[in-house]
């Protein structure tokens, strides 16, 4: 008997948001999300703008009350701003979008703040760690102004991380940085959060900037989770349009509702199949994009052109396999 009750009860996982829901004034931000995080687990949230990432990593933090739902961490329960004096624990920490450092204060200083009660043997290892893991020992002695913005950024995750938090939250905090500057930083950040063990969460509207951390993805559209999975099972079986658009454009088949190819599923032939004009090319790393205006339904279509045959003014015949179709209603 007793081990029946046992196995009926929900696995118990590290960091635990169940049922959150939040509602503003005028608007509900959150349905009824839930996700379960094993220690040291990354995952990333796609989602777009409005879509209520934000909102989700305050509740997350401490920093802002739910509606209804509750979020635990190993086991104990996070209190929100409605039940704690002094919102937000060390334990976790998020990083928004507006890192805000202290402009007079030197990377050093800024590092330190959070580690102000702490022994001062610690304080010093913790800072030579951060310093040297994120490159940032020869910026030690500067103001964030004579930064760029992607060494700021460090500095930012340097001063989130001193204390050492067991969840890391973080809100897209690299939309200032240029692609190249991104790629490294979030590939620098995987290496260090791995060997740390650190639970993270990491909200952005790139699902490149998502995979580069992990590839455990979790999608949310009008504060609703609408899919879960890695990039090959999103990509092959999206359940909306907008997961399918996060991997490349679709186009709608002519005639057939909720239907749609992909422009590197559709096929290029001089005769047979549906007729259209080239309209326009661009050069791409391994084909060539081509918009083809169909002739009987007017669609414009994106389609790849790996073999680089077709220029604007053409005409080109496309065909495509039927399992290659994918039916999406929303
Ligand atoms: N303080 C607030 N009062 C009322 N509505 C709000 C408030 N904060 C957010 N919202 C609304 O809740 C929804 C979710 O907002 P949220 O900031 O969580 O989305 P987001 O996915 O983080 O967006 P972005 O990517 O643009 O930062 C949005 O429609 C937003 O307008």
């Amino acid at each position: 008997m007793l081990n029946i009750e046992y196995r009926r009860k929900p696995p118990m996982s590290y960091f635990s948001l169940r049922h959150i829901s939040k509602s503003y004034e005028t608007q509900t931000a959150l349905h009824d999300f839930s996700l379960e995080l094993e220690k040291g687990e990354m995952i990333a949230i796609v989602g777009e703008s409005g879509s209520g990432k934000s909102t989700l990593l305050r509740i997350a933090a401490g920093l802002m009350t739910q509606s209804s739902g509750e979020v635990l961490l190993n086991g104990q329960k996070i209190e929100n701003p409605a039940e704690k004096l002094v919102p937000g624990y060390d334990e976790i920490k998020l990083i928004y979008q507006d890192y805000q450092l202290f402009p007079n204060s030197t990377v050093e200083e800024n590092i330190l703040r959070p580690l102000l009660l702490f022994d001062p043997a610690y304080r010093k290892k913790q800072l030579d760690r951060l310093l040297r893991q994120l490159g940032l020992e020869a910026y030690r002695q500067r103001l964030p102004r004579q930064l760029s913005g992607g060494q700021q950024q460090k500095v930012a995750i340097a001063q989130a991380l001193a204390v050492e938090p067991e969840v890391l939250l973080l809100d897209e905090p690299f939309s200032h940085l240029d692609a190249i500057q991104k790629r490294k930083l979030l590939q620098e950040l995987k290496e260090l959060l791995q060997e740390m063990g650190t639970t993270v969460i990491f909200v952005t509207h790139e699902l490149d900037d998502a995979l580069r951390l992990t590839d455990s993805v979790l999608i949310l559209q009008k504060g609703k989770l609408v899919q879960r999975g890695n990039s090959q099972s999103l990509c092959e079986h999206p359940k909306t349009r907008y997961v399918a658009r996060l991997f490349s454009s679709i186009n709608s088949l002519p005639g057939v509702d909720h239907a749609y190819l992909r422009p590197a599923d559709v096929k290029l032939r001089t005769k047979g199949g549906l007729l259209g004009h080239v309209v326009d090319q661009r050069f791409l790393v391994h084909y060539n994009s081509l918009f083809v205006r169909l002739k009987d339904s007017g669609l414009l279509w994106e389609v790849d052109d790996p073999q680089r045959r077709f220029t604007a003014g053409d005409r080109v015949y496309l065909h495509w396999d039927e399992e290659k179709v994918l039916r999406l209603k929303s």
